[in-house]
Formats: C-alpha cells, sequence, structure tokens
C-alpha cells in the first residue's frame, strides 16, 4: 500500500482548528482513489497533512517507505508570475517532456502568457509525469470549459500506470472515469 491513512484527524497548517476528519483511506499502485465533500470539509487540508505540511493531531498517516509524492495544487494566483516557458517548467519539474497535443503547442509559451486553464493541464502533466509514486490531484477540473475537461480526461486515462492517484474532486464527470473507491470526506468540526 503506498499511502495508508487511518483516523486521521488533522487541522490547517499553522491553525487548530477546524479539526479535520476523522478520515480512513488507502490508495495502492495502479489505483485510483476518489475523495469528495462539501467545500470546507478539509480535503486541501487532508493533502497537506499527507505531504506533511498540516499536522496529524490523531491516527496514523502511513507513506510507504520510499514513496515518492506529486501534488498537483488548485490553481494558484502566482502560478501567473512564472516567468519560464512551458519546456523550462516540465524541465524544472523533471516531467515528460513530450506531452500530448494540444498541450505540446503551448511548450515554447511563458507560463503567464497562458490561459489559466491551459496552465492548470500542463501542471497536471507534470504532477502525472514527473517521478513519483503517488499523485494527488486536489481538483484539478475546476475552471476548465468543456474541450479542456475532456483533455484532462485524457491525460488521466493516459496516465502512467503504476502510479497511485489521490483525485479531490466535486466532478461527476472525473469521479465516473473509473475509480477504484470513492471516500467522503465528513464535514468539519470547531
Ligand atoms: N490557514 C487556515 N487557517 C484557518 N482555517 C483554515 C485555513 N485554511 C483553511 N481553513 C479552513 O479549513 C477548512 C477546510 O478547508 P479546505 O480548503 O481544506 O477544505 P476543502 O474541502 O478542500 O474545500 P473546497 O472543496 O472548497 O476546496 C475550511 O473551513 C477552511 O475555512
Amino acid at each position: 500500500m503506498l499511502l495508508d491513512l487511518h483516523q486521521v484527524v488533522t487541522a490547517p497548517p499553522g491553525a487548530s482548528t477546524p479539526r479535520i476528519g476523522p478520515i480512513s483511506l488507502s490508495v495502492d499502485a495502479g489505483e485510483l482513489v476518489a475523495l469528495t465533500g462539501p467545500n470546507g470539509a478539509g480535503k486541501s487540508t487532508l493533502l497537506a497533512a499527507i505531504t506533511g505540511r498540516a499536522p496529524v493531531l490523531s491516527g496514523a498517516c502511513h507513506l510507504a517507505t520510499g514513496t515518492r509524492v506529486q501534488l498537483v495544487e488548485q490553481a494558484h494566483p502566482h502560478d501567473r508570475d512564472l516567468p519560464v516557458s512551458g519546456r523550462d517548467f516540465l524541465a524544472a519539474a523533471g516531467a515528460d517532456p513530450h506531452p500530448p497535443a494540444p498541450l505540446n503547442d503551448w511548450l515554447d509559451r511563458r507560463l503567464d502568457a497562458m490561459s489559466g486553464g491551459q496552465r492548470q493541464l500542463l501542471r497536471v502533466w507534470a504532477g502525472l509525469t514527473a517521478p513519483g509514486d503517488l499523485v494527488l490531484l486536489d481538483e484539478p477540473s475546476n475552471n476548465l470549459d468543456a474541450g479542456a475537461r475532456a483533455q484532462l480526461h485524457r491525460l488521466l486515462r493516459d496516465r502512467p500506470p503504476h502510479r497511485g492517484l489521490l483525485l479531490v474532486s466535486h466532478d461527476p464527470e472525473l469521479l465516473a472515469l473509473g475509480c477504484q473507491r470513492q471516500v467522503t470526506m465528513p464535514a468539519g468540526r470547531t
């Protein structure tokens, strides 16, 4: 098992409330596990706990020894300030430099000259193909139009087969992509 959470209770980085959880889930190599739940339930905070940026207040969060984690966060306003080309961004991430069309058409463009959706797809590609065993995707279809959502589905469908994926999403189309399990985050507590 790459990731095994048992009754984990966490809280946002630097805060002691709200308490998030308890939640249990596991992700094995090759599995796609979906994490759903209402806005504010704590899904992004749980990803922060898995990557060590938020505390595990009780329960156990176990990553198999040597597991490399790639986190693709929700689109961040500072993304657009990065003065690098798509090609340099993929190189810096250690990602596959040959994404499928139409992503390959954007590689000579600077990130700050791409649309938010184009940056988002490139970030997902980087997360899926950079060295890693477990990929954490935080609401990757946010702000994508129908065409970009279709591209995202293709990237996920054709992902490297042995990686484990934990997919945070509210998007029914994404959740229908063939998740092994769907786990619902309980509402947060103060
Ligand atoms: N830095 C912080 N300090 C205090 N509270 C925070 C902080 N960051 C988030 N929160 C609170 O923690 C709770 C969980 O937030 P989080 O972003 O993890 O939820 P989420 O399930 O990912 O939500 P969404 O579906 O809207 O993205 C929310 O009530 C939020 O207001």
